[in-house]
């Protein structure tokens, strides 16, 4: 039996954080996403890294380069969805989208809650650009893998949102995304397998 062909994919993920970027501590968002999207996907992964503070237009430049000129398919935000004056990521997200995907960020909060109690206060939104998805995720390095893979053996289960993001790729035009069912069990309708 051959090996499947996984069709290559590039990713940005973006560390939104003023103490981060400027040296206060030391980043955890890129290396805690890159660690998680590296252990969910088959694919081979290209990683456009970005560490940036929370200045809307930095923020909206940076997706918008990551999507147009360097050909993400999919961008992760980590921080700044808050409700304080300098959490700016979502209003950004917001202002170079082509339409917004309101269901990630309602399952997201849905999610959280059954973390922590201030879910709520996170305003992340996901937006599609192009032949791109990005979804913003809350600052809280734990809070990464909290939403995108849930809690898939709870009784009942709390579907992570990683599961909806390979077909939702699919849809826009991306690579065709696999995941490893054991990290996170991607669900496609029948008609868009293709095996
Ligand atoms: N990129 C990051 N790396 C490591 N820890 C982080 C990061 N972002 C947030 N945190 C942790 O999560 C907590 C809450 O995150 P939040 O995004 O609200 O930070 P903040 O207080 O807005 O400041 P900043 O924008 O400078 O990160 C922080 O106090 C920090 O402990
Ligand atoms: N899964 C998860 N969601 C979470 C949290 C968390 O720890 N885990 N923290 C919450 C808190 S305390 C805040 S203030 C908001 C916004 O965080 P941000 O400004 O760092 O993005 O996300 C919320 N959502």
């Amino acid at each position: 039996m051959t090996e499947p062909d996984y069709e290559s994919a590039r990713i940005g993920v973006v560390s939104v954080s003023d103490r981060a970027s400027s040296g206060v501590y030391e980043d955890a968002g890129i290396p805690a996403l890159k660690e998680w999207l590296g252990r969910a996907l088959k694919n081979p992964l290209e990683w456009e890294t970005r560490l940036i503070p929370d200045e809307q237009d930095t923020i909206s430049a940076t997706l918008t380069e990551l999507v147009d000129e360097a050909g993400c398919n999919l961008v992760l935000t980590t921080g700044g969805t808050g409700p304080a004056p300098r959490d700016v990521t979502p209003e950004a997200t917001l202002a170079v989208a082509d339409r917004v995907m309101p269901g990630f960020g309602e399952q997201m909060r849905q999610i959280s809650l059954t973390f922590v109690p201030t879910a709520i206060l996170s305003r992340q939104v996901a937006v599609v650009r192009g032949r791109a998805l990005l979804i913003n995720l809350p600052g809280q390095p734990k809070a990464i893998a909290e939403t995108l893979a849930g809690l898939p053996d709870a009784a009942p289960p709390v579907h992570g949102i990683f599961a909806a993001v390979p077909y939702c790729i699919d849809l826009i035009g991306g690579p065709y995304l696999e995941t490893y069912d054991e990290i996170c069990k991607a669900f496609r309708p029948k008609s868009a397998r293709r095996r």
